[in-house]
């Protein structure tokens, strides 16, 4: 859906596929808009930004954060998708309910989500990795009826899970009676993601109700696993934007994030972040 531009010079190159994140700044640089914009990049999507909150925020934990007034986050919506076009799009921090209806709205009539053919990724970010909370508690609601029934993914981790069914996930059976209740809310695809899950496993279970896939993949002994919630959705997003259906670039997301994990590294006195500089040295 990208709108092209002005007449091209001679030699000009085609504009790579882009896509829209809709999230917080996190000053750290590990999670974010900052983690969705250096995925995107990875993954060679054009990537654009509509800034909700700036968060105070490094490897230690979240001190602060403002919100930004909705209008200015539409705005931003409406000048890129605008002008530029945008294939796909994700939420990351949304911090408000008065933004998420104001989100949800303008996706509806710049055609993201919903029933048009822009598919429209949902990271129902809560709370910082540290636990810090990122989203005010009555805007929940405005997730679970304005935002969910748009979303061609929702991708919450398994506390996000809980605040939006009340489903304890704690084995195989409990995780797809979450997936269901998930589903009820309208998206058309959910990921339970399992990185909080103990085991020597890490399982995320995809689902649309009909297919059901397990990805299974090793757990990293690692602490440093900031930012892997976005990294996740934002190159799902970008694999989505490059045209691929759910389940493939679910999986392709999947593979990108573990190796991430994998090179993940210390940076500051807590959590470092997740790492996607091995794609950038020509690594698949
Ligand atoms: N230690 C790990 N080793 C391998 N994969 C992991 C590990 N931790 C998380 N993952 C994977 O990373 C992705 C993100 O999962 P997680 O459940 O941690 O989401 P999240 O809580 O939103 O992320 P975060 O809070 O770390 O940003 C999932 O695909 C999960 O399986
Ligand atoms: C701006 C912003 N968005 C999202 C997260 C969640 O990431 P994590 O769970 O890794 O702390 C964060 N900490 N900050």
């Amino acid at each position: 859906m990208s709108t092209g531009g002005p007449p091209e010079a001679a030699g000009a190159k085609a504009p790579p596929p882009t896509a829209l994140t809709i999230a917080g700044s996190d000053s750290g640089g590990g999670a974010g808009i900052q983690a969705d914009l250096r995925t995107f990049f990875a993954c060679g999507v054009h990537g654009m930004t509509a800034v909700t909150a700036v968060t105070v925020q490094n490897s230690l934990g979240v001190e602060d954060f403002t919100e930004i007034p909705s209008n200015v986050v539409t705005a931003q919506i409406r000048a890129v998708t605008g002008d530029m076009g945008a294939d796909a799009a994700k939420t990351g921090m949304l911090a408000t309910a008065e933004i998420i209806t104001a989100v949800a709205k303008t996706l509806g009539d710049v055609g993201i989500g919903g029933d048009s053919d822009v598919p429209f990724v949902v990271d129902p970010v809560a709370a910082s990795m540290h636990g810090d909370p990122l989203l005010r508690e009555e805007a929940l609601e405005a997730i679970r009826t304005e935002l969910l029934p748009r979303a061609t993914l929702v991708t919450p981790n398994l506390d996000e899970v809980r605040l939006l069914t009340g489903v304890e996930v704690t084995d195989a059976g409990s995780r797809h009676a979450a997936a269901e209740a998930l589903l009820a809310l309208g998206p058309r695809w959910v990921l339970v993601k399992g990185g909080h899950d103990s085991g020597p496993r890490c399982v995320d279970l995809l689902s649309d109700g009909t297919t059901h896939l397990e990805l299974d993949g090793p757990r990293h002994d690692t602490p440093h696993t900031h930012g892997g919630g976005d990294t996740l959705a934002s190159a799902v997003t970008a694999e989505l934007a490059k045209g691929a259906d759910v389940p493939t670039a679910v999986e392709e997301g999947k593979r990108f994030i573990e190796r991430c994990v994998a090179e993940a590294y210390p940076l500051g006195g807590g959590i470092g972040p997740v790492s996607p500089f091995w794609r950038l040295a020509g690594e698949d």
